[in-house]
């Protein structure tokens, strides 16, 4: 039976732990500690062993095998020097914080440390995550991380740290630019006379289609030709869009926006 104890059990830990939990196939027996997190809300989560308020109370049963760090990086810093209380040398600690360094994660202790960078797909299985691991993570601790990191989207693994904040850019921040944009093809269709609800509804499902399209077919470039008959309507859109390079510059700029603030997060 392998140990986890989640720390931060919000959106990203809570759906890391419902989808281990109802996949089932993994002996695992999981823990929280979240001082705002209550029974009730989930019943996959109300499966959990324990839950602690702080990792200084009392009753915590540690150590743990696995801990993942599932809180908000600004808060890493008070708590660092109590995870001592909760792990050993042998203990593989799995951050899914921006920015935080697998330096600070390891703090002045001796565990090792995979870092991960999932997305909000988490929750129902279709995250884009892509990991590091830290010095002295063996073989058996990359497996059981690409296992835990499975069960909530595909994982990659990339051998340079500092490629996490491109990875946040993209694929961490990424999912919210879409939301973006079907918001602003929805007021789109709703300047150009669609009911609101109707333009809403347009939108979501047009992203929808979409995706399920690139994920048959993995080629953006191909699916847009496909989409695109000559001169006509999608051609005039997509001219608007490549006009001074204007989609690509935005793009560009927003992303270096997302690894710059990543990079302020160290
Ligand atoms: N939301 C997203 O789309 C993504 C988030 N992340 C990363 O995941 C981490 C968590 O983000 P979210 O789940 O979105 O935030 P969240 O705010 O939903 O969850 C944070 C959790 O930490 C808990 N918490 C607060 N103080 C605590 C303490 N002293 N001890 C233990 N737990 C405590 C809160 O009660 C909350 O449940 C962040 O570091 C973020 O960078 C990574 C990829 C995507
Ligand atoms: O906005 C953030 O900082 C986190 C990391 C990636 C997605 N959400």
């Amino acid at each position: 039976m392998t140990r986890l104890l989640f720390i931060g059990a919000g959106r990203m830990g809570s759906a890391i732990i419902s989808r281990l939990i109802t996949s089932g196939d993994m002996k695992l027996d999981i823990s929280i500690c979240d001082p705002y997190f209550s029974r009730g809300t989930n019943p996959a989560l109300d499966k959990v062993s324990a839950i602690y308020p702080t990792l200084e109370a009392a009753e915590i049963d540690g150590p743990f095998d696995v801990i993942v760090l599932a809180i908000k990086p600004q808060l890493f810093g008070k708590l660092a020097h109590l995870l001592k209380l909760v792990t050993t040398q042998h203990s593989l600690v799995i951050s899914v914080m921006a920015g935080i360094a697998v330096d600070a994660i390891r703090h002045t202790h001796d565990y090792s440390v995979v870092r991960t960078m999932p997305n909000i797909g988490a929750a129902h299985g279709h995250s884009a995550t892509a990991c590091f691991a830290g010095p002295y993570v063996t073989e058996a601790g990359r497996t059981l991380a690409t296992r835990i990191m499975e069960k909530i989207g595909s994982v990659y693994w990339v051998k340079d740290e500092e490629l996490l904040h491109a990875v946040t850019a993209v694929s961490g921040s990424g999912p919210a630019y879409f939301f973006a944009f079907v918001e602003a093809l929805a007021n789109a269709g709703k300047d150009l006379g669609l009911s609101p609800e109707l333009a809403k509804n347009l939108a979501i499902d047009t992203l929808q289609s979409a995706s399920a399209s690139l994920q048959q077919m993995r080629d953006p470039s191909l699916l847009r030709d496909a989409v695109t008959s000559p001169s006509g309507t999608t051609a005039a859109a997509l001219a608007a869009f490549s006009s001074n390079n204007d989609l690509s510059n935005l793009v560009s700029r927003a992303t270096r926006a997302a690894n710059a603030r990543s990079i302020e997060l160290k």
